[in-house]
């Protein structure tokens, strides 16, 4: 996957943006270069492309890159493998506490899938900017890939950690559904990816997400008497439109759901 993605941003702009995405439109499949569609915000350092690869009915490869020949072929794999392991973790999180193990994923029903491909050029002035800006993933689970050029970083007691590229490692971050679904005993992880003056950086994004329509609340084994629900119900589009009128922000969105807030 980071050698087709390295080839397709390598590509002249004018083959590039044969395959743009919409603009105005958020999380349109295709080549862009922004997170979040409002003018007034600041701009991340990042081009990438984007692809609708579950459920079926969403995926048409002729959108894809057509170069290397091997692209569409290796998305298509990369795709099955991921949702197989994505849905190994979340049935490990479920069992883990407590839950049935198919729970998670009978909430989430059919699962969405977006592999989103990250680039982040060299930038003249680092510390001015940053590649993607702070946020936590909004759907269930994320599974990372990255190049050794490092950039990811997590927030954890207030201090920003970079993840040391490791070859061959898949990062697993939690989104936000699957903090709400267990009530708060996982939580969605805020990270943020820096960039550096030298060296462009490539990472493979894999989300798994509900539909749109899917109710999130947290399970009703957990959220008892003496720990009672600790988020309010969502429709997963309402959030997904929220995310992206309000923009991330951290992790404001899903502590706006905060029963105490
Ligand atoms: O490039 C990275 O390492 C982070 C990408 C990311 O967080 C995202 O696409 O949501
Ligand atoms: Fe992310």
């Amino acid at each position: 996957m980071k050698d087709i993605g390295l080839k397709f941003f390598e590509c002249p702009l004018e083959e590039k943006l044969q395959y743009a995405c919409k603009s105005g439109s958020a999380a349109s499949e295709g080549y862009g270069s922004r997170m979040l569609v409002k003018d007034d915000q600041v701009l991340d350092w990042r081009d990438y492309f984007d692809h609708h690869t579950l459920p079926l009915s969403r995926k048409n490869p002729c959108r894809w890159p057509h170069h290397p020949p091997s692209y569409r072929e290796t998305v298509q794999k990369y795709s099955e493998q991921m949702k197989l392991l994505a849905q190994r973790l979340l049935t490990v999180i479920s069992e883990s506490i407590g839950l049935p193990s198919s729970y998670i994923q009978e909430v989430i029903g059919e699962p969405y899938q977006n592999i989103t491909i990250s680039y982040y050029p060299p930038c003249p002035q680092p510390e001015l900017t940053l590649g993607l800006q702070a946020h936590s993933d909004m759907g269930a689970i994320t599974l990372l890939i990255q190049d050794e050029v490092g950039g990811l970083q997590v927030l954890k007691d207030g201090q920003w950690i970079t993840v040391q590229p490791l070859p061959d490692a898949i990062v697993v971050n939690l989104g936000d559904q699957t903090q709400i679904l267990t009530n708060g005993a996982y939580k969605s992880v805020e990270h943020r990816a820096i960039v550096n003056a030298l060296r462009a950086r490539l990472s493979v994004a894999t989300f798994y997400d509900p539909s749109k329509q899917t109710r999130i609340c947290p399970a009703p084994e957990l959220a008892t008497k003496d720990s009672p629900p600790r988020y309010r119900e969502v429709i997963y589009g309402d959030y997904v439109s929220a995310w992206y009128t309000k923009g991330p922000e951290g992790k404001r969105n899903i502590d706006r759901l905060a029963v105490d807030s």
